[in-house]
């Protein structure tokens, strides 16, 4: 699939954005703080309806204003998409095709994308809650059902806590919520222990290429109860665990095992990759997995999504540049940020490139960017 056309109004640093983007590579250049990332974070909201850069939606409200609206033209392989969302302060709409959709689950996908921006290297470090929102993240964007059960259960989880907080607990009604959270806890845990294991492998494929180095990488899935495919059993495990806690719950008021606990190790040879790896080999690793999440996602749904790369080049060097853009295939639409035109030579000699020019909230395509479509 590809963005062949993007309109932002009053969102961050643009008043008004009209612009139409080709296939292959779409390269956005502009000095500092002009709003090249913003386009890119513009990109990704369509996709996913959240910023990677913050929470609070009503800071991509440009200052000044009381709204943003933007809008996606997608072009997938026998049909055209048109996407949209609006942002006040009273929060959130989405439109497919003009029809406003309620549920984020059934927008999620519509449109997919995947970014690598150097603020995730820090996924590393950061808290489990930063690696288990990349994972939720990148999951939903393959899984519907994902998306709903995780809804459901953090829902349930809400539920159950209220409950743990009152003076006077009510044990059946703390047991039938417990194993209404255990069921959809079970569907969580499977999805994201099949996809870290498919994710690693194709991770390992791409690090070995991008590299040219064998060392092995690992995901330790870090959870309350150990995990077992069999769902019966792992029901039993996380039941067991919950019937453990139960005491130390009502002492605490809140629910302290389950998958709002959960941890995502990344591992290099055996070893924490955070305290253990280079900040080239972390760099590396995560570009591996951004490219292994493109592949993941045209197995899935047939169709690769648009790849969105923030400052990737100066923190790569050139082998690794080049690699990074000849093992991608050419029907992948890749927007790249930089502030270096000279980048783009090296880009010319192997890919179709658009150049747009970005410039204090402007954006305007270059004549003769295009070296090969
Ligand atoms: N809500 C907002 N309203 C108006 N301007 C905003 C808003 N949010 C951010 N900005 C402005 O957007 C600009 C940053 O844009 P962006 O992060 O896209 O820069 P960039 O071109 O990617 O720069 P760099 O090359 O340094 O990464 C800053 O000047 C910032 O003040």
């Amino acid at each position: 699939m590809m963005l062949s056309q993007l309109n932002l109004y009053h969102y961050r640093n643009y008043d008004q954005v009209d612009i139409s983007f080709s296939k292959g590579i779409q390269l956005l250049t502009g000095k500092n703080a002009q709003g090249k990332t913003n386009i890119l974070e513009a990109i990704l909201y369509l996709s996913t309806t959240r910023s990677h850069r913050t929470k609070d939606d009503q800071d991509l409200i440009r200052k000044g204003s009381d709204a943003f609206f933007m809008k996606g033209m997608i072009l997938k392989e026998n049909r055209k998409e048109d996407i949209r969302i609006t942002v006040n302060e009273k929060g959130k709409n989405l439109f497919i095709y003009g029809n406003p959709i309620n549920k984020v689950s059934d927008f999620i996908g519509e449109f997919n994308a995947v970014m690598f921006c150097p603020d995730d290297m820090m996924l590393f470090n950061a808290s489990p809650r930063v690696r288990r929102r990349f994972v939720d993240m990148e999951l939903s964007k393959v899984s519907k059902k994902y998306t709903i059960t995780l809804t459901k259960a953090q829902k349930l989880l809400k539920e159950r806590n209220s409950y743990l907080k009152q003076d006077s607990v009510d044990d059946t009604f703390l047991e039938v919520v417990t194993d209404q959270l255990i069921d959809a806890s079970v569907i969580v845990m499977k999805q994201r222990f099949f996809f870290l294991k498919k994710l690693l492998a194709k991770c390992q494929t791409f690090y070995e290429k991008l590299t040219q180095d064998d060392t092995m990488l690992d995901i330790e899935y870090i959870s309350c109860v150990e995990f077992d495919e069999n769902e019966e059993e792992l029901k039993k495990r996380l039941k067991l665990r919950y019937q453990k806690s139960l005491q130390r719950d009502k002492f605490m008021k809140q629910t302290t095992h389950g998958i709002h606990k959960e941890d995502f190790i990344f591992k290099l040879n055996d070893q924490d990759l955070n305290s253990y790896a280079s900040q080239g080999q972390k760099r590396s690793v995560l570009l591996a997995m951004k490219i292994g999440m493109v592949y993941m996602i045209e197995e899935i749904i047939h169709e690769y999504p648009v790849l969105l790369l923030d400052d990737v080049f100066s923190e790569l060097d050139e082998t690794r540049k080049m690699k990074l853009l000849t093992f991608l295939p050419e029907s992948v639409q890749i927007f790249i940020t930089t502030t270096d035109q000279l980048e783009l030579k090296d880009i010319e000699c192997k890919r179709d490139v658009c150049v747009y020019h970005v410039d204090h909230g402007t954006i305007q395509r270059c004549e003769g960017g295009n070296a090969h479509g």
